[in-house]
């Protein structure tokens, strides 16, 4: 037995193995350099060097070096939205203890060992371009979706393809990994030529200790050497790369040797594919002219253009101000793209490169081109000029301004002079109380004048402290014989509010003014009626006759429809005939809080918030997925429509006499009812399309009938506000997101006048979206339930579903589900994305509210008079389903 270290003793051994470490660390690191940059050309310069190795690792170490993210810090021109990824998949991301050790990640295992928000201080990053030969890209490898949906049998065509995508692309972004266009995806144009210099620095920085030699291989030279060879060397560099652009079929390949620059170049443009085989870069034709422009930039760079069928081909002496000097070649690819509004007369055509387009562009009067976007703008009024001849053009898609915008821009699109001064005709404010009028000043004076132009429906959007009050007191005043007015305003500023009345408008008799101070006073006390959000949600049931002028003040508190003040003050605007919305904030964090207000103001401006979304909210990708998920979901329902029939009809032979069925689709509600019809069972049938006034009868024909009955109804426009007490068993053919629809729909048995105990049958099927609907229903149960708001409990009597969790790359697709559902307001999306996507599915809830049916439900009471028994119906071997009773 050896004697026991001293404290001393330790601790000198712990430092000798710390140094030791270090030492090993950075011996292991300087050899992975060394073999990472084989064949990397020197492009530092010499004092660079000179600082030695350490100066390898740059000082902003957290930021990764790869283009994509250097590009975003460094181009002015980009966007918010632009996808901060890095594109260079080439770059090595050095932060964990085991990459100190040498052990290299590459980027996509990276992003689980070490999310980018890791603490800077563990993180050393360095940014390595290893050479072209000896590293191919990921693009190609990429799946390009995270599921596919089969093609063979029904029932059994959904067939999973596990999340390979090591980006964590969107799904459908992914789609299309051979084509994408910087415009078609949303991103803002990419400076190549800006990039280029960008790795120039790059690999300068990183690569100053090695040696390139011609041959390819990179030595580490002693020191002492060093300053003499990288004289030589940058000579050697310096000599001008030969390369050539040759056509591809669709695509154009790049022919030349290795050069540093270049090859950032390619790996920036959206089109790139890499050839292992061949060891060469093709390209889109989109991106062509970026390429070759970029090319230009570098000037030991020579690439010869593409040769054309004519035998022409582009002078590499071709200046390269923008589109306006590319080839005149002709447009060899499909290009598509949309038009922008960018201000109040002009709009842009987002839209990559076509000689055809390029020269309708030419031909339109109000034409500019903006060199740093490379883009053309128009003045509004040559929108369906240029529109009418751009479809003439076999190879282009200009999509238009959308229909809201023409409506809203009409006459400046009819507009045949560049005379952009608004007509707003002055307004006569002569039965306006004179003091009001004499003090207003003249922006005060241009707004009510606008207001008044516009019907008296506006949102006044001036910044805060510019008199909204005095403006507002001033438009509601104009339509004074419209009065009683309704003013909604923050509870904190009700007086100030009464205040101003009576400092602007003289002639109101302080009696008239009705300030709401109790949820017992009178809404409709005064002809003036100032009331707080809060009081309005509850008095609203008070309005007999509805206001004709309502002024909201701090309008943006109805930014979420959700809201008890919303739900409170949206009917309230909707049916009045004057709309004055003030907000110096209209939306604090999102376009999206503007769409409730935009809909008070002008309910037909984007009847739905999907469109909206879109075109503002930068709900592409999210509708992509979403659109994938609702694919997915359409699928699903397809797939087990023979095995729901089966199992009603078993149901029915097995003596069951009365119960309802509930589905999603059109497609499963008609299959059903086709079912029922063909074996002459008693039914009946409401979905989004039967009238209000129908609804009560069918529901009353079902109660009162004898003997078989089945009722088939659209979860979401059949699940509130009807009885069906005389049934005591509820089936769902499909799933829902929302447990709390889910719940609903179970009611309609389980209510007052319910003798028996209630069962609940959820048929699911194993291997399509029923595997994550399920879990993610059970998951949002729980979280109701803990918060004490849910008495339900799915879980209890579940058949384990964790079968799911095994596969973790599945789990994403639980996690796309989950996210997707989650986020605020989706509910009200995806059933509108379920909608358009599959127009005949059983529409919302119009026509299904309480009110409409007079329903309404007492929970408490429901609870403790019955039972409720759920039982779930796994169906998890389509071929050998067998009766489930
Ligand atoms: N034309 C005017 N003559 C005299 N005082 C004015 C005039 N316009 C505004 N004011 C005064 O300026 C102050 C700010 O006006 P007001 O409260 O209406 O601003 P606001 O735009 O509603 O601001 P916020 O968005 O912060 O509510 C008030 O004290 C108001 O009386």
């Amino acid at each position: 037995m050896s004697l026991p270290l001293t404290e001393e003793q330790r601790k000198r051994i712990e430092e000798n193995r710390q140094k030791a470490l270090a030492r090993r660390a950075e011996k292991l690191l300087a050899e992975q350099h060394q073999k990472t940059s084989l064949g990397t050309s020197v492009a530092g310069n010499l004092s660079q060097a000179k600082q030695g190795p350490s100066q390898n690792f740059p000082r902003e170490s957290c930021k990764p070096v790869s283009h994509g993210v250097i590009f975003k810090q460094q181009n002015p021109s980009s966007s918010s939205n632009y996808d901060p990824k890095p594109h260079n998949s080439h770059s090595f991301h050095l932060s964990t203890p085991e990459q100190a050790k040498g052990i290299w990640k590459k980027p996509e295992e990276m992003t689980t060992a070490c999310p980018g928000h890791s603490p800077p201080r563990q993180v050393a990053l360095i940014g390595i371009s290893p050479p072209l030969a000896q590293s191919p890209p990921e693009v190609s490898k990429q799946q390009p979706l995270g599921y596919e949906l089969g093609q063979g049998h029904a029932q059994a065509s959904i067939r999973y393809i596990p999340f390979a995508n090591p980006t964590h692309e969107p799904l459908a972004k992914a789609k299309s990994s051979q084509e994408t266009p910087a415009c078609s995806s949303g991103q803002p144009p990419r400076d190549v030529k800006l990039e280029a210099n960008t790795a120039k620095a790059s690999t300068s920085r990183q690569n100053t200790s090695y040696i390139h030699s011609s041959s390819g291989s990179a030595t580490p030279m002693p020191e002492g050497r060093l300053q003499q060879t990288l004289g030589s060397s940058l000579q050697k560099a310096a000599v001008t790369q030969k390369g050539k652009c040759v056509r591809n079929g669709d695509r154009f390949q790049v022919l030349i040797g290795y050069h540093a620059e270049l090859l950032a170049v390619f790996k920036s443009l959206p089109s790139k594919i890499y050839d292992p085989d061949s060891k060469t870069w093709n390209f889109s034709m989109n991106d062509y002219s970026a390429l070759m422009e970029a090319a230009r930039s570098l000037p030991t760079v020579n690439l010869q253009p593409l040769e054309w069928a004519d035998g022409s081909s582009e002078s590499p002496s071709t200046s390269s101000a923008g589109q306006a000097s590319l080839p005149s070649a002709p447009s060899l690819a499909f290009v598509k793209g949309r038009c922008i509004l960018i201000s109040r007369a002009y709009f842009e055509a987002d839209i990559s490169y076509s000689q055809d387009l390029i020269a309708l562009f030419k031909q339109m009067d109000s034409r500019r081109y903006d060199v740093k976007t490379r883009k053309w703008s128009f003045l509004l009024e040559e929108h369906n000029k240029l529109i009418t001849k751009a479809r003439c053009l076999p190879q282009v898609q200009l999509d238009p301004l959308p229909t809201t915008l023409t409506l809203a821009f009409a006459s400046q699109l009819k507009k045949t002079s560049l005379n952009l001064t608004p007509d707003v005709p002055e307004a006569d404010l002569s039965e306006v109380d004179p003091k009001l009028v004499s003090n207003l000043m003249p922006f005060q004076r241009a707004g009510v004048n606008f207001a008044i132009a516009k019907g008296g429906r506006l949102l006044l959007a001036d910044d805060m402290g510019l008199g909204k009050t005095i403006q507002a007191i001033c438009i509601a005043a104009f339509y004074r014989k419209e009065w009683p007015l309704l003013v909604v305003v923050p509870s904190s500023v009700r007086f100030t509010w009464e205040q101003a009345f009576l400092r602007w408008l003289p002639s109101l008799s302080p009696d008239c003014i009705n300030v709401v101070v109790t949820g017992k006073d009178r809404l409709t006390a005064g002809l003036v009626n100032i009331v707080s959000f809060d009081l309005l949600s509850k008095l609203e049931k008070q309005l007999k006759t509805p206001f004709k002028v309502v002024i909201i003040d701090e309008s943006h508190f109805l930014k979420n429809s959700r809201t008890a003040r919303c739900r409170a003050a949206m009917p309230v605007l909707k049916v009045a005939k004057r709309v004055i919305l003030l907000s110096g904030t209209p939306a604090t964090s999102r376009p999206a809080e503007l769409y409730t207000q935009i809909i008070a103001v002008k309910p037909t401006f984007f009847p739905q918030f999907h469109a909206f979304g879109l075109r503002y909210c930068d709900a592409k990708r999210k509708q992509q997925q979403k659109e994938a998920l609702i694919l997915f979901f359409n699928r699903t329902a397809e797939a087990k429509i023979p095995s729901v029939v089966e199992y009603i009809m078993d149901l029915l032979e097995s003596g069951k006499e009365k119960f309802l069925v509930f589905a999603h689709h059109k497609v499963v509600l008609d299959a059903v009812t086709k079912a029922l019809k063909r074996k002459h069972v008693l039914h009946i049938r409401i979905d989004g399309s039967t009238p209000s006034a129908e609804r009560e009868d069918l529901c009353q024909k079902f109660q009162l009938s004898q003997g078989h009955a089945v009722a088939v109804l659209s979860i979401t426009a059949a699940n509130m506000g009807l009885t069906f007490s005389s049934a005591d068993l509820v089936v769902f053919a499909e799933l829902f997101w929302n447990p709390g629809v889910l719940i609903q729909a179970e009611d309609r048995v389980h209510r007052i006048g319910q003798i028996s105990s209630v069962g609940i049958h959820y048929l699911v099927a194993k291997g399509t979206a029923d595997d994550y609907l399920w879990p993610l229903i059970q998951e949002k149960i729980k979280v109701l339930g803990e918060a004490g708001l849910s008495e339900t409990n799915f879980s209890e009597m579940t058949e384990a579903t964790d079968y799911l969790y095994k596969d973790p790359k599945q789990q994403k697709i639980y996690d796309l589900f989950q996210k997707s559902f989650e986020e605020e307001g989706n509910d009200m999306e995806l059933l509108e994305a379920a909608e358009s996507f599959d127009p005949g599915s059983a529409s919302g809830t119009s026509g299904s509210s309480s009110q409409d049916m007079g329903d309404t439900p007492d929970e408490s009471s429901l609870t403790a008079c019955t039972q409720k028994k759920r039982r779930f119906e796994f169906f998890d071997n389509w071929d050998s389903f067998t009766s489930p009773l």
